[in-house]
């Protein structure tokens, strides 16, 4: 693959006869390529983002693909017509299985039940005591209808199995990358961000969401597929303010080890002081929802309005994990988004939509 990445729009010098016969190698192939425009946009600028299809040698500009590709790709890249990428016409592929895919248990604790006993305690206990009232993260509540259950749960398996990516729900520790202890052994000091103790109930609280997973009594999220966003997630019920939507997970990995990674859903677990203890979830063999959820444009208020859901780091029995919780109330069919840069600056987001 080539990256056009010095070409100016200055016409070239003209060369002598013997500079032209030692045209370095690298020269040579700028001036192969010096007339690449790209295939969407047909403009020839901005050639440090223009990538060369490996197969048909045609430009694109990495802002102008849809999805939007943020990192260069290591390796050979091919453009949408040469990677036979279909569009997902009948998308959700997968309806079969549903239950094997996600290794559902059966047995059930309906979520509407949790909240209306966790109220029912509240009414009890408040009595006549004023007391500065917490807000409470609450359980996702799912559809009503099994079918529709089995929708959304098939939509999930589709992107999934579209990105050869494994079902989890947890944070996995793989041999080879950061052991477990990495992420609960944690000196004070030690760590930029403290995570914020997650309350004992809104703990309680993940735990029921998990559990009900584990149950196939899904979160009301719909998959789908956008030409210019690609896979992105849907309400698709109601979802109230501070509700639980999903962990990230993923597996975990120093962040050292994947500085050179060409994955686009990297998300920070820890900042340390020391770089080379610093954590990753990496979600591109195992993973769940989480990593189909879009990201706001940082750089337009169009964007900024969009945002319905905040990532948070917690520190939940000594582990760090990010949660992904509504923001404010959502409405069914409306898309989540949240904010790829909330810790840091670092993921382009000005060609998001
Ligand atoms: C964490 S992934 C989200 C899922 C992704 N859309 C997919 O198809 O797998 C991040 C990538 O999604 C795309 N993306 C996320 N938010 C977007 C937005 N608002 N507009 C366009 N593309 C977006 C970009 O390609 C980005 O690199």
């Amino acid at each position: 693959m080539v990256v056009l990445r010095k070409r100016t729009q200055a016409p070239r010098p003209i060369k002598s006869k013997l500079e032209e016969e030692f045209v370095s190698e690298e020269e040579q192939e700028e001036q192969d390529y010096s007339n690449v425009c790209c295939e969407k946009c047909g403009s020839g600028r901005h050639a440090a983002k223009l990538l060369l299809c490996d197969k048909c040698d045609r430009g694109f500009h990495m802002f102008c693909l849809r999805p939007v590709l943020v990192e260069v790709p290591k390796g050979q890249w091919f453009c949408p017509s040469c990677s036979n990428h279909k569009n997902l016409t009948n998308f959700p592929l997968v309806q079969t299985k549903i239950v094997d895919f996600f290794r559902i248990r059966r047995c059930s604790q309906s979520a509407e039940k949790f909240v209306s006993d966790s109220r029912k305690k509240r009414r009890r206990t408040n009595g006549l005591v004023v007391s500065k009232k917490r807000r409470k993260l609450l359980p996702f509540v799912p559809s009503d209808e099994p079918v529709r259950r089995l929708e959304q749960m098939a939509s999930l398996a589709t992107a999934l199995t579209a990105t050869g990516t494994e079902f989890s729900n947890e944070l996995t520790y793989v041999a080879g990358m950061a052991p477990r202890s990495a992420n609960f052994e944690r000196e004070r000091g030690e760590v930029v961000e403290t995570a914020i103790v997650l309350p004992k109930d809104d703990a309680k609280t993940l735990g029921l969401c998990k559990s009900m997973v584990e149950q196939g009594e899904w979160p009301p999220l719909m998959v789908v597929f956008d030409p210019r966003e690609g896979f992105t997630v849907e309400a698709d019920r109601y979802i109230r303010d501070l509700t639980i939507i999903t962990e990230y997970v993923g597996d975990v990995d120093y962040l050292r080890n994947r500085e050179h990674d060409d994955g686009d859903s990297m998300m920070t677990l820890l900042t340390a002081t020391n770089p080379s203890k610093s954590l990753v979830i990496c979600p591109d063999k195992r993973s769940n929802i989480a990593r189909f959820i879009n990201g706001i444009n940082n750089h337009t208020q169009e964007g900024k309005k969009k945002q319905n859901v905040k990532c948070l780091r917690f520190d939940i029995d000594g582990e760090c994990r990010v949660l992904l919780i509504a923001s404010r109330d959502i409405k069914k069919g409306e898309r989540l988004y949240y904010d790829y840069n909330g810790y840091e600056n670092e993921y382009p987001t000005e060609h998001f939509v």
